[in-house]
């Protein structure tokens, strides 16, 4: 059927392009074929026309010219052409000649290019394989999504990530303690939802002196690159949604709660997950919400997935802690009191917990866990454990089992992680150093007109916003409030404030390679500090607040950081620095002290954070006998709160505020015994409340926020990635295909940029790109932000992958094999399946059954060689054919071809009931434990909204009909010629 007539349907061979061309004219020497789709006229010699016929078979799909498509069932030749005949979807009969066949017919399965000649080379049919074979071991890997950031592995982030990026559509208060990584566990849980198709849209709200650093976290550690978004990139959107701009926006928080507009426009895009980074901010009392609460708590009724991070959950009090939690599980979280009682329950949870792991032992543990566990499962499970027959590794798996289900079942641990320094262990000691300097005689009247109550002067102060409480703590910003600053002869309070003079004194003794992070209370005294310092020591520091542009507030953080040209000091206002990394220096001058005791431990947590190598240095200068005096001493010797995080400050100021007000007003002058008296109930209380929440709450939650077991395991699944040496190969294959060129820089590192051969860009390797330094070693990577580190994660052999399979490159290949053992001219068929189960991303349904492939090899007879010869061990010996060899050995054995492809679909199809089996148990096995789970719980305590249980009752039986309904399509096939072994 090679010689050509009129009619007949023909491919180019070099220009697939084309579409199907029809065959115009043919002579002795010329033919001519149009090419319909692409209205082109191509004239070839007759004798070598790089064209090759298209005829298909039985079972083939086709496309009709009319917009049909018809299974073929017979083929008839007539004058040189061929006639289909067959049936359309709708079952009706149909012949069709082939010049009715479709003109725009593309050939991109597998099938249809080798018989039509299409073939790939080698190179690229292995890189798909191997792709295929990657991506499902990948997809299976309990390390997915967790692998790839660029971060130290630490447990209890790994823990958090893996168990709340497990559950459906999480939400969850992420409350570690400042510094801990809370961002690190939201980066990684956004990276793992999005990896696996979980989530696909995420809003992320932060503090606008917080954007940035959120903008670089999540490129840097996590490859992830969202749009920042603001009024003025907003504006250039007209009528259309800012929001729909992007995968995942990243905005300020005060930019969108001061602007209804933009709220309306981020109600009404669709999202999948919203992260509101320091989120005591958003406040709430029964009287009134803020803004910033109104807005997140409209967003929240829409977003099925929600993070709330803080490390200071009860700053704004506990009704607003309470109101937070209601924001993630309404059902759960409705009732104040109710919430406040449970609070008294939790110690005999915790020592339920505590007498399990005495069991069996005495009748009062067995009380104690009876008294809670009131559900029949639980109950049987502590039969076993209390049976004299029971042995060792049965009590063990017993014990581990009650334990999982106390604290899965009480408390707000399912909804609130928090992990706290003393847990994780690790962090370096603080030091505390006090200045006391003498009382400047302006502020000495200062204060004794405040204690006097003088009219005008009160007036005064109300003018200036400034309460008397702050009055007394922050002199400076009191004489600011009197003094006329415009007036020349006024002297700024920088000339007389002994503060002043010691810090310029103290940074000098510190030296300037010692880097110093100076907080004050209030934005102006930040900036006025500054000049104070410029003016008086022709020291500049750059200075840090909320009202300064984002681009002026990261260059100052810049001009700190940066260790050879940097600055020694940096300047900060209290809200200014929140969550900011500081923790490459380790000097931290408090030039006040704020009221709240959250407040003092944000400060601290700048530097005490993950990555700070030395013991904080904490100075505090202080004027003798001022209120600044008194509330030093409250908080060192009432809450020793410098020396460490404070548990529970925000309930001892609640007790104590008022009286320690009024400490402020007289006490903190004239010395006597009532401030004495208030520290020492300060610290009994303290001291109470911390041994009932460590015998209570907290207990529970730690216990909670990392479950070494599962920590562990997940750090030695990524271990396992990070030591792959599939990768490298992996990735060298991909590298050489796509046309990248790469250049070892030693050290193992490596330079990738763009071949001139490539064959499609990649990320960062557009052609005209400048490339970028790779390396596989999680530790090289993490000392040197300038490079990336290569792994299964990253988005250049993610696309890589993707752009593969998702593509038809590589699915056909023709090569040689010459063994001592084979005859010459015969023919083997490599057969690659891969399984064919549509589902929505959501289902996430390659957690069981990802694209897997299925390699079938056949002799020319038929027979299944797959288990005695390997991939690898084929591959080792094959040998590359030019492509017009490779067509004509095609052409030449098409029908034992077909038979062979037959053959082999009958082979792999052998295999599909184990996958669809085996991947059915599974996904059983996951859901229904996490069912029953969710049941029980949902009986205990109701933590469970009643959406979710039915969302994963929905989701099991989607996963159950979608892996039922798996299939198998044929892949990739190559066809493999023996030859003798002296053939050249
Ligand atoms: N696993 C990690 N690997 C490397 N660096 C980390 C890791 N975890 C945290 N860090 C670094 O420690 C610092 C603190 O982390 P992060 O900002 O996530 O803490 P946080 O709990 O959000 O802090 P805050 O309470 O101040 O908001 C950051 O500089 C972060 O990059």
């Amino acid at each position: 059927m090679s010689d050509f007539s009129p009619g007949q349907r023909w491919i180019s061979d070099g220009e697939t392009e084309l579409g199907l061309g029809t065959i115009l004219t043919v002579d002795a020497r010329a033919v001519t074929v149009l090419f319909t789709a692409s209205q082109e006229t191509r004239t070839y010699s007759a004798r070598q026309a790089p064209l090759t016929r298209v005829v298909f078979g039985p079972g083939d799909c086709i496309d009709t010219a009319d917009g049909d498509r018809l299974t073929v069932e017979r083929i008839e030749e007539r004058d040189g052409c061929v006639i289909y005949h067959g049936h359309t979807d709708d079952t009706a009969s149909v012949s069709l000649s082939e010049a009715k066949l479709s003109d725009s017919m593309r050939f991109h399965q597998a099938q249809d290019r080798l018989l039509t000649g299409q073939v790939d080379r080698n190179d690229r049919f292995e890189l798909r394989y191997r792709s295929l074979h990657h991506h499902q071991r990948i997809a299976r890997s309990p390390a997915l999504g967790l692998a790839g950031p660029r971060i130290d592995l630490i447990p209890h982030q790994l823990y958090i990530a893996d168990e709340v990026s497990r559950r459906h559509a999480p939400r969850v208060l992420l409350a570690d303690e400042v510094g801990l990584g809370k961002t690190i566990e939201a980066g990684l849980i956004l990276h793992r939802l999005l990896l696996t198709g979980r989530a696909s849209r995420a809003l992320i709200l932060v503090p606008a002196s917080l954007t940035h650093q959120w903008l670089i976290e999540l490129l840097r550690r996590f490859s992830l690159s969202v749009t920042l978004l603001d009024e003025a990139q907003s504006e250039a959107f007209d009528e259309d949604n800012p929001f729909d701009s992007g995968q995942c926006i990243l905005a300020s928080q005060e930019w969108l709660f001061a602007n209804p507009q933009r709220q309306r426009q981020v109600e009404s895009a669709q999202w999948d997950l919203l992260i509101v980074d320091e989120a005591h901010h958003l406040d709430w009392s029964p009287q009134a919400e803020g803004p910033g609460y109104a807005c997140i708590e409209r967003l929240s009724k829409r977003i099925a997935g929600l993070l709330l991070l803080t490390a200071t959950p009860e700053q704004m009090g506990l009704e607003s802690h309470f109101a937070r939690l209601r924001l993630l599980d309404p059902d759960r979280y409705h009732d104040l009191e109710r919430f406040r009682e449970e609070e008294s329950g939790y110690t005999a949870v915790a020592e339920a917990v505590e007498a399990l792991e005495r069991l069996p032992g005495e009748a009062a543990d067995h009380d104690r866990l009876g008294a809670i566990l009131d559900d029949s499962d639980s109950r049987a499970l502590l039969e076993t454990l209390l049976d004299a027959e029971s042995d060792a590794a049965q009590q063990d798996s017993v014990r581990r089992q009650l334990r999982e289900q106390l604290l899965d079942r009480h408390g707000t641990g399912r909804v609130m992680f928090r992990n706290s320094r003393r847990h994780v262990g690790g962090f370096p000691e603080r030091h505390l150093h006090v200045a006391s300097l003498a009382m400047p005689a302006v502020y000495a009247d200062q204060f004794d007109e405040l204690r006097q109550g003088n009219d005008h002067f009160a007036a005064r102060l109300t003018a200036a916003d400034l309460g008397t409480r702050d009055a007394r703590l922050y002199p400076e910003a009191t004489y600011r409030a009197l003094h006329d600053a415009a007036v020349q002869s006024d002297t700024p309070w920088w000339r007389f404030d002994p503060r002043v003079e010691w810090l310029i004194g103290q940074l000098d003794t510190l030296g300037s390679r010692q880097k110093v992070l100076v907080i004050a209370h209030w934005r102006q005294t930040a900036v006025d500090l500054a000049e104070a310092l410029r003016v008086r020591a022709g020291i500049q520091a750059p200075v840090f607040h909320e009202e300064m542009s984002l681009v002026e507030r990261d260059r100052a953080a810049a001009a700190f950081a940066d260790d050879d040209s940097g600055c020694q000091v940096l300047i900060c206002s209290e809200i200014g620095s929140e969550g900011r990394n500081f923790q490459f220096c380790h000097h931290l001058v408090m030039f006040d002290l704020p009221w709240h005791p959250d407040l003092l431990e944000q400060r601290i947590g700048r530097l005490d954070r993950i990555g700070q190598l030395h013991p904080i240095d904490i100075h505090v200068p202080v004027i003798e006998r001022s209120p600044s005096a008194t509330l030093l001493r409250w908080y060192h010797d009432g809450l020793a709160a410098f020396e460490a995080p404070h548990a529970a400050g925000g309930d001892v100021l609640e007790a104590f505020g008022d009286a320690l007000r009024e400490s402020l007003d007289d006490d903190g002058l004239d010395g006597n015994g009532s401030l004495d008296s208030l520290i020492e109930e300060t610290r009994t209380f303290n001291d109470a409340r911390l041994a009932e929440r460590e015998a209570g709450r907290n207990r529970l939650l730690e216990w909670n926020a990392c479950r070494p077991e599962r920590a562990d395991a997940v750090i030695n699944a990524v271990v396992e990635q990070d030591n792959d040496s599939a990768l490298p190969r992996y990735v060298d294959q991909a590298l050489d295909v796509f046309g990248v060129d790469s250049r070892d820089l030693g050290n193992g590192q490596m330079h990738l940029t763009p071949g001139s051969h490539m064959i499609d860009s990649l990320p960062g390797l557009a052609q005209g790109d400048e490339g970028f330094t790779v390396t596989y070693s999680r530790t090289r990577a993490l000392a040197r932000d300038d490079i990336q580190r290569l792994s299964w994660e990253h988005p250049l052999v993610t696309t890589v992958m993707e752009r593969i399979l998702d593509s038809s490159l590589g699915n056909t290949a023709l090569a040689l094999l010459k063994h001592p053992n084979i005859p010459g001219g015969r023919l083997m068929l490599e057969l690659i399946f891969r399984t064919h189960c549509p589902a929505p991303r959501r289902l996430q349904l390659g957690r069981f059954l990802p694209d897997t492939g299925v390699r079938v090899l056949l002799d020319e007879s038929g027979a299944n060689l797959s288990d005695k010869v390997t991939f690898s061990g084929l591959s080792r010996n094959l040998q590359r054919v030019k492509k017009g060899v490779a067509r004509e050995l095609l052409k030449s054995r098409h029908d034992t071809l077909r038979e062979l492809l037959k053959k082999g679909e009958q082979e792999a199809q052998r295999e599909l009931p184990t996958l669809i089996e085996r991947a059915q148990q599974e996904m059983r096995e996951a859901l229904d434990l996490e069912l029953s789970r969710l049941r029980a719980l949902a009986r205990h305590n109701g933590a469970i909204r009643d959406d979710e249980l039915q969302a994963l009752n929905d989701e099991r039986q989607a996963l159950d009909v979608a892996i039922e309904g798996a299939s198998l399509r044929l892949d990739a096939v190559r066809v493999i010629v023996t030859v003798d072994k002296d053939a050249r």
